[in-house]
């Protein structure tokens, strides 16, 4: 589903002409599988987030190849990646990037408005996942007026709302409490197991590595091991 080929990755930092390049990743190979949910791990600056921007496009590797389902990226112009971000990826990061002046209904509906749905569709679909994800009775709040746990739950809804292939997440129960992180970790389990949905996992906590096939782990920019729960070779790494 997510192939990295040999992918190094570089950043120029500095000033302009005096810019220093600092090495980030080293000879990653990867492979995530259709309907694989796989948790990556690794202290602080190893390049978890370097390593799921390039997956999504947002940054581009200095050397290697990357496919995602089947299509080589690599090259994509950046509306090519913009239309392949909307039909095929969904995004749970940190930040839950929410738009201040609209609702979390609003918010939550941006990717349908963008896809061009009827209001009647738009509004079953958004209600559909606010209840799923337990905040639907907050749906005319304001990010302003919800907890940091309450918009990352209206960030989840929006991400999953064009029921995306892949799911990248980065610290995506970061803001909750332990009983919404369940919550949440089961509608992951859910979506894999009814849809097939494929998740990639940047994560620091344990609970949230349980539910991974395979975890792999990244030192100093460097893949080091990935296993899988049990011996089966279909989690084995490439
Ligand atoms: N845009 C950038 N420009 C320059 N250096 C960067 C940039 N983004 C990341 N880095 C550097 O790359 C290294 C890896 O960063 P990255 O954010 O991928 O690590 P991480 O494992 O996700 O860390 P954390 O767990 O703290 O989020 C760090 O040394 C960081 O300073």
């Amino acid at each position: 589903m997510i192939e990295m080929l040999r992918i190094n990755h570089q950043f120029a930092i500095g000033k302009k002409g005096k810019e220093r390049v600092v090495p980030v990743l080293h000879d990653i190979d990867l492979h995530v599988r259709e309907g694989e949910i796989v948790a990556i791990v690794g202290r602080s600056g190893s390049g978890k987030s370097t390593l799921l921007n390039l997956m999504s496009g947002y940054i581009r590797p200095t050397s290697g190849e990357i496919r995602v389902a089947g299509q080589s990226v690599t090259s994509l112009s950046e509306g090519e990646w913009a239309n392949f971000r909307l039909a095929r990826l969904g995004f749970m990061f940190q930040s839950f990037q929410l738009i201040p002046s609209m609702t979390a209904f609003e918010n939550a509906e941006l990717p349908l408005v963008l896809k061009g749905l009827g209001v009647s569709e738009r509004r079953k679909r958004v209600m559909e996942l606010l209840e799923q994800v337990g905040i639907a009775d907050y749906a005319g709040h304001y990010p302003g007026e919800l907890s940091g746990g309450q918009q990352q739950r209206v960030s989840v809804a929006r991400s999953l709302m064009l029921n995306p292939p892949i799911v990248l997440a980065d610290e995506p129960t970061g803001s909750l409490d332990s009983d919404n992180e369940r919550q949440l970790l089961a509608l992951i389990q859910h979506l894999n197991q009814d849809k097939g949905t494929t998740f990639v996992l940047i994560t620091h906590d344990e609970q949230v590595a349980s539910i991974a096939h395979r975890t792999v782990n990244l030192k100093d920019g460097y893949l080091l091991n990935a296993y899988g729960k049990g011996d089966n070779p279909a989690h084995e790494v490439h």
